[in-house]
C-alpha cells in the first residue's frame, strides 16, 4: 500500500519500489478532467525558426526572420529553433550526463541537497513547484545557477565541463535571438541586452527527471506555469510530455529531431509590453518511460530593473510595473496562485 507521501525524497526511488501501487493521494493533480483535453491539431502550426536565417548577413533574409520570430513570440510565445550551432553530439554528452547524475546513488546525491535557498548554486530534489494546495508533483530536479556564478556538481565526471559548454552556447543563441527580438520591437538590437544587464545576467540550468508513473492520468511532473526570465531553453530524452497552452487549449509538443524548444518568460512579456506572452506550460507522465528534460533559463541581472522598455512607452502606457529581476524571481518561488502568474502581480490593473 502507498503510504502519505509528504516527506518522500526522491520520486525515482519511490517510483522504483512501488511499480504498481495506487499513488499517494496528494500526488493528484487533475481535479479537473476537462484540462486533460488536448488539442493536437494544432500540434502541426507550432512555429519553427531557422537560427541560421536570422544570423544571415543577407539584409532581406534577417529581415523575414525577424519578422517570423516576432510572429511566433506573440502568437504562440514559444518555437522550435533548428540550425542553431549547438552541436548534436554535445547535446546527446549532456543529456547522458544529466540522467547518470539522477542514476547516482541517493546517499552520493545528499550533498547537492535542496536547502530552501532559491539562490542556492545548487539544489536537487524531489516536487519543488509550489503546490496550490498540497498536491505533489512526479519529478526530481537538479537546479544550478551557471551564471554568474558556475556551479556544476563535480560528479558524474565530466558533468562539468560538458554542461559548460551547453550553457555557454546556449547563452550566446539567447543573445542573438534576444538581439532579432528587440529588432522586432522596433528597439536598437542592444536596447534589451544593455537595459537588462543581460551580459552579467542570471543562467539557470535545470535537469527535470520524471520516472514513469503508474497512474499518469492523475499526476502530474510539473504544473501549469510560466518561466522567470528572457528564454527558456528546453531538450529532452526523446520523450513526450511537455504540453503548452495555446489559444486555451493544450497543446502536445513534440520537438523536431535536433531542435531545440524555446519559450518567452515572464521578464520578456513585461519588457515587450504584453507583445509577446510569456507561454503557460506543463509536464504531463506516461507508465512507461522515464523522460529527462534539460532546461537553460536566461535572464536579467539580478539587480537590474526590469518593465516595459521605455522607447515603447513613448506611444503606449505601461501594462507592467518596473521591479529588480531579484524580487521578481522571490514572488515567482512564493507564487500559489492557480495558475502560477507571478506576472499578475506587477500588471496594472484597469
Ligand atoms: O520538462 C518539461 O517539459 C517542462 C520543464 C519546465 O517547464 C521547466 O523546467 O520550467
Ligand atoms: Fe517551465
Amino acid at each position: 500500500m502507498a503510504s502519505a507521501s509528504s516527506n518522500i525524497s526522491s520520486i525515482k526511488a519511490f517510483a522504483e519500489s512501488n511499480r504498481a501501487s495506487p499513488i499517494p493521494s496528494n500526488y493528484h493533480s487533475f481535479t479537473d478532467i476537462g484540462d486533460v483535453a488536448v488539442a493536437d491539431e494544432l500540434a502541426a502550426s507550432i512555429p519553427v525558426i531557422d537560427f541560421s536565417l536570422l544570423t544571415s548577413d543577407d539584409s532581406q533574409i534577417h529581415a523575414k526572420a525577424v519578422h517570423e520570430l516576432a510572429e511566433a513570440c506573440a502568437e504562440w510565445g514559444f518555437f522550435m529553433l533548428i540550425n542553431h550551432g549547438v552541436p548534436e553530439s554535445l547535446m546527446e554528452e549532456l543529456m547522458k550526463k544529466s540522467q547518470e547524475f539522477h542514476d547516482l546513488p541517493v546517499e552520493e546525491k545528499k550533498e547537492f541537497c535542496d536547502n530552501g535557498d532559491p539562490f542556492s548554486p545548487i539544489r536537487h530534489g524531489t516536487s519543488f513547484h509550489p503546490p496550490a494546495e498540497n498536491v505533489h508533483y512526479w519529478r526530481d530536479f537538479l537546479k544550478i545557477l551557471t551564471s554568474p556564478q558556475f556551479n556544476f556538481p563535480h560528479k558524474p565526471h565530466g558533468y562539468r565541463e560538458v554542461g559548460f559548454e551547453y550553457s555557454r552556447k546556449i547563452n550566446n543563441v539567447a543573445r542573438k535571438l534576444i538581439q532579432g527580438i528587440s529588432e522586432s520591437l522596433g528597439l536598437e538590437s542592444n536596447s534589451i541586452i544593455d537595459f537588462s544587464g543581460f551580459d552579467s545576467g542570471l543562467q539557470i540550468f535545470a535537469v527535470n527527471l520524471y520516472p514513469p508513473c503508474p497512474q499518469p492520468h492523475l499526476a502530474l511532473g510539473l504544473p501549469s506555469h510560466s518561466d522567470v526570465g528572457f528564454l527558456t531553453f528546453l531538450i529532452q530524452n526523446g520523450i513526450g510530455g511537455l504540453q503548452v497552452k495555446h489559444e486555451g487549449k493544450w497543446v502536445n509538443v513534440n520537438p523536431i529531431s535536433n531542435s531545440i524548444v524555446v519559450n518567452i518568460g515572464d521578464q520578456l512579456e513585461a519588457v515587450s509590453n504584453g507583445k509577446y506572452s510569456s507561454v503557460l506550460h506543463r509536464a504531463i507522465l506516461n507508465n512507461k518511460d522515464t523522460r529527462v528534460s534539460v532546461v537553460v533559463v536566461n535572464g536579467p541581472a539580478l539587480e537590474n530593473e526590469i518593465g516595459p522598455a521605455p522607447k515603447l512607452l513613448e506611444k503606449e502606457r505601461p501594462l507592467f510595473k518596473s521591479i529588480k529581476y531579484r524580487d521578481y524571481f522571490l514572488v515567482q518561488q512564493k507564487s500559489r496562485l492557480s495558475e502560477g502568474r507571478a506576472l499578475d502581480q506587477i500588471r496594472y490593473s484597469g
